[in-house]
């Protein structure tokens, strides 16, 4: 088996390093399934890394480790390479924002080049969820591709495409149906051998039914819903990475649905370019867009240039990421504290 099948390239090590590369293909509670020159292999974290000297961040699924191989039981990793792309997500999400004690990183998803955004054109058709996840994708490090699902229960969708357009300038947008096979052939832009997408949208939207129509075959399994109230049923259990006929691997992980917001303002200022062009043009370099004169936003809304809904989604947007920027910030200065005052304690008790 080669590694450069599922995506590996040589200068992602150094010559230096001992032990073999590997990708995760899917995280178990302690456990890691991997691929690497071998085949499939188990791995687990080597402790005195990971746990005694906290120095590699814990694998997830799309990762490349380095491992030591082991061909009678558990392979040992040993290092996590450095990540290309990632989905984080923090351990609240919505509304529960307040009631939250901590929030950390937990990396749910890496190295993938495209993220798929999905959603469905029926009832769950939700122009602000996708312009969340726009912000989301662009501050992964992954390009976007927006793809909306189940296009064989409307009869059209010019409009939906249309107001997608309008928040996703210059991205690649599909309406596809995994059941008729509309649309899928031109997703093969996307199906290089070696590329990785990542699948980003909510349950019963039609992710493992896409998957399924891409592969040409059944590779995950699709539990039915009624469409009168679309609801999923959340039939994928545990993160994984797979790799399809053409060669492209597809994650498809829990995570990836609960994903809220993390360090997003990277992404905020690609996602909404069209808002934040007004900046600069403001009569005063330091207006808060609310009521000053010669505000450039307040008169793209009055003239119409720039809706009042895409102003308020990149206001809100924004709140929320500075809520969960300045909380981690928080957490980690209380951390830096809590050890100063912890080595500090010893040196008086030794002294
Ligand atoms: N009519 C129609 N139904 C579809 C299409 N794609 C998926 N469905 C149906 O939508 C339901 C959910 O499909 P899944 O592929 O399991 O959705 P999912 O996003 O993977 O759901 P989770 O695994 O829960 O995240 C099933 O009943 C599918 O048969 C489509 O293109 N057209
Ligand atoms: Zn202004």
């Amino acid at each position: 088996m080669d590694l450069k099948e599922y995506g590996f390239i040589n200068t992602m090590i150094s010559e230096d390093v001992r032990g073999i590369p590997a990708r995760v293909t899917a995280v178990h509670k302690e456990r890691y399934e991997l691929i690497c020159i071998y085949g499939q292999t188990y791995g687990k974290l080597k402790a005195s890394i990971y746990y005694n000297q906290q120095q590699e961040s814990f694998p997830t699924t799309g990762d490349f480790v380095i491992i030591q191989y082991n061909e009678s039981g558990d392979s040992l990793i040993i290092k996590t390479l450095e990540r290309k792309s990632k989905f984080s997500r923090n351990n609240f999400s919505g509304h529960a924002a307040e009631y939250v004690k901590t929030v950390k990183e937990q990396v749910v998803a890496s190295n993938f080049d495209y993220v798929f955004i999905m959603a469905s054109l029926n009832q769950d058709f939700n122009l602000k969820r996708i312009e969340r996840y726009l912000t989301l994708a662009w501050q992964s490090g992954g390009s976007p591709v927006v793809i909306l699902t189940k296009s064989d229960l409307v009869d059209d969708y010019s409009e939906q495409i249309r107001a997608v357009e309008k928040i996703a300038p210059g991205i690649g947008i599909f309406a596809v149906s995994a059941k008729t096979g509309h649309g899928i052939e031109s997703l093969s832009d996307y199906l290089k051998p070696g590329k990785t997408i990542v699948l980003l949208g909510s349950s019963g939207i039609g992710k493992s039914s896409l998957v399924n129509a891409l592969a040409g075959e059944v590779l995950m399994a699709i539990k039915e819903i009624r469409e009168d109230d679309s609801r999923g049923r959340h039939t994928t259990t545990h993160r994984q990475l797979i790799k399809l006929p053409s060669g492209t691997m597809v994650i498809d992980t829990p995570g990836m649905r609960e994903l809220g917001m993390w360090d997003v303002n990277v992404g905020l200022n690609e996602a909404f370019t069209d808002v934040e062009s007004y900046f600069g043009k403001c009569k005063f370099s330091d207006c808060r867009h609310k009521s000053e004169p010669g505000c450039a936003i307040k008169q793209a809304i009055e003239n119409g240039e720039l809706s009042q809904e895409r102003w308020n989604s990149y206001l809100q947007i924004k709140s929320e990421a500075q809520f969960v920027d300045n909380r981690s910030r928080y957490l980690r200065e209380k951390d830096a504290r809590n050890k100063s005052i912890a080595m500090w304690k010893k040196r008086n008790r030794k002294g």
